[in-house]
């Protein structure tokens, strides 16, 4: 049960690009992570995901640190913060921007891409955070198996509210 949902997209065929990669991880496994994150989204509701390779995209995922560009939040070096999505909107609507200051990776060590990116799109695509502990969009990082399926039902509902 979520406090309360942003609105969310009205277009269902949303475009994602990966402005930047980050150094931790090979391109092809930095795209896997982001395609897998998105995919656990558009299982559960009407949407879909195109990546684009330039121009401006629904999604814009980049890896940054500190102050950075015209984004109004900051990172806060190693630790502590690992991400920030903006809910669904024009513009920095959907922009999703992770922490390079973290060791990124796509198994247990450092911070797993994947697992990290499904919980930011969700805030992408209009969740706020639940305070369901075994939830996908819990606010602490939980180090979930990635192999498993990371939503519970409460993310699916509370997606499905938005996206019917
Ligand atoms: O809006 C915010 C504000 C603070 C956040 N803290 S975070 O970046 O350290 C973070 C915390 C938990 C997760 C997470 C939770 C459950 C499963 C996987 C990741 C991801 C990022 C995450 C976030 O999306
Ligand atoms: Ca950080
Ligand atoms: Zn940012």
């Amino acid at each position: 049960q979520y406090g309360y949902t942003l609105p969310g997209w009205r277009r269902h065929n949303l475009t994602y690009r990966i402005v930047n990669y980050t150094p931790d991880m090979s391109r092809a496994d930095v795209d896997e992570a982001i395609r897998n994150g998105l995919e656990v989204w558009s299982r559960v509701t009407p949407l879909t995901f195109t990546k684009t390779s330039r121009g401006i995209a629904d999604i814009m995922i980049a890896f940054r640190t500190r102050v950075h560009g015209r984004c109004p939040r900051y990172f806060d070096g190693p630790l502590g913060v690992l991400g920030h999505a903006f809910p669904p909107g024009l513009g920095l609507g959907g922009d999703t921007h992770f922490d390079e200051d973290e060791n990124w990776t796509k198994d247990g060590a450092g911070f797993n891409l994947f697992l990290v990116a499904a919980h930011e799109f969700g805030h992408a695509l209009g969740l706020s955070h639940s305070n369901d502990q075994t939830a996908l969009m819990f606010p602490n990082y939980v180090s979930l198996d990635p192999n498993k399926y990371p939503l519970s039902q409460d993310d699916i509902s509370g997606i499905q509210s938005i996206y019917g």
